[in-house]
């Protein structure tokens, strides 16, 4: 049967996946107490319609850096998309331009970037991707990275900050799963020093990368740039004082520090420090278009998925993902009609109050 919503998509997904990779997917750090905080901190916010206000249909476009997308929703950047299937980053690519969003490209993908460019180039005439990077302590190898992904066309960097070290996932370790499997490669790491060119083990999460290689990566490339991770307020207020260009607030899907804030829970305080001086993005958690209308409503200009869109690559490709994207912008668009709103930027405060029941 045909999936109906973003769960189901998970539920086929699971069935099509090699367990092993399921639980790569799916997991999350320790007690995965924070990957289940991002979901049912939603469930605990309740939206409170406005009536008869004569709204247009919604229009669901947004501006994100300048770059126009088609609503407010687009794709986290995921590591490993050809464990999901065989055509990988390749497919992914195609679907978020043809839907006319953002694709956040991962350092980590197992197809280049230029060719997830490419790709994505021969289903729209102006795709916007943009390049997630793991700052390496080699700047050698950062700047040539920052290099290809400028030349590739990737119109910001977005650099991942909530990962001075690994998350320590416990299912991984239970089923042994520690590297990519023969034949399958990280295609942007081919120049990375030291090991086996491509292979994840080379890449270095490390407690040393500071501000300074912030603003060393602000030196080397007119790129905006795109804070991910940070959820303190005070690093929120630091980031937008160095020039910062967009926070977008995630805990990583709860893979990293375990007992993190649901991302829902915490963007109200970061919008707070950042004062509107900086467009936020948010992840984690978000299934259903009442998630990101919800989002919207605390400060957010646009959301993104994660896992939604490995459930669609592995349930059936660029179809699924496709699938995936559409249901979430309809569903996006239903709940605004109900909200008397039309469109993200008529998203107030006051449409989300938070309640005590669990359903
Ligand atoms: C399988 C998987 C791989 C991920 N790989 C990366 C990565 O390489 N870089 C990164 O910044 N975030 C990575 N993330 C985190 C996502 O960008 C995002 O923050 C998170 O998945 C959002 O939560 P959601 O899955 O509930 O939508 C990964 C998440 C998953 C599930
Ligand atoms: O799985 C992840 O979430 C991720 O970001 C990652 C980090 C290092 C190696 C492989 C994946």
């Amino acid at each position: 049967m045909d999936p109906v919503n973003v769960r189901e998509f998970e539920a086929l997904a699971r069935e099509r996946l090699d367990p092993v990779h399921y639980d790569y997917f799916a997991g999350a750090a320790q007690d995965e107490i924070t990957v289940r905080a991002n979901e049912s901190a939603f469930v605990r916010l309740a939206l409170v319609p406005r009536v008869l206000r004569g709204a247009a249909a919604p229009a669901l476009d947004v501006t994100l850096l300048g770059a126009d997308a088609s609503m407010p929703i687009v794709l986290s950047p995921t590591a490993f998309h050809r464990l999901a299937h065989p055509d990988a980053e390749r497919a992914t690519a195609r679907a978020a331009a043809a839907a006319g969003t953002i694709m956040i490209a991962a350092m980590l993908s197992t197809v280049a970037i230029e060719d997830i460019a490419a790709e994505a180039g021969k289903v729209a005439a102006d795709p916007t991707l943009w390049f997630q990077l793991y700052v390496q302590p080699d700047l050698g190898f950062t700047e040539a990275i920052v290099r290809r992904a400028e030349a590739a066309g990737c119109r910001a960097l977005v650099v991942t900050v909530d990962s001075p070290a690994l998350g320590r996932h416990e299912r991984n370790d239970r089923n042994a799963f520690h590297d990519l499997p023969a034949g399958m490669r990280c295609e942007n790491l081919r120049e990375l020093r030291g090991g086996e060119p491509g292979s994840v083990r080379q890449v270095v999460l490390s407690p040393e990368i500071s501000w300074r290689h912030l603003d060393r990566l602000r030196e080397i490339t007119p790129l905006p740039i795109v804070l991910k991770g940070a959820l303190h307020p005070l690093d929120a207020r630091l980031a937008v004082e160095r020039g910062i260009d967009a926070l977008l607030v995630s805990n990583h899907g709860g893979r990293q520090l375990d007992t993190m804030p649901a991302t829902i829970d915490q963007l109200p305080f970061v919008a707070e420090a950042v004062e509107g001086r900086v467009p936020l993005l948010l992840d984690g958690g978000v299934r259903r278009g009442t998630d990101v209308v919800k989002a919207l409503a605390l400060g957010a200009r646009a959301v993104a998925v994660g896992r939604p869109v490995l459930w669609g690559l592995a349930a059936d490709g660029e179809a699924g993902v496709t699938r995936v994207l559409e249901m979430l912008r309809a569903e996006t668009a239903h709940t605004l009609t109900l909200c008397g709103c039309d469109g993200p930027s008529a998203v107030t405060r006051d449409l989300v109050r938070e309640v005590r029941c669990c359903h």
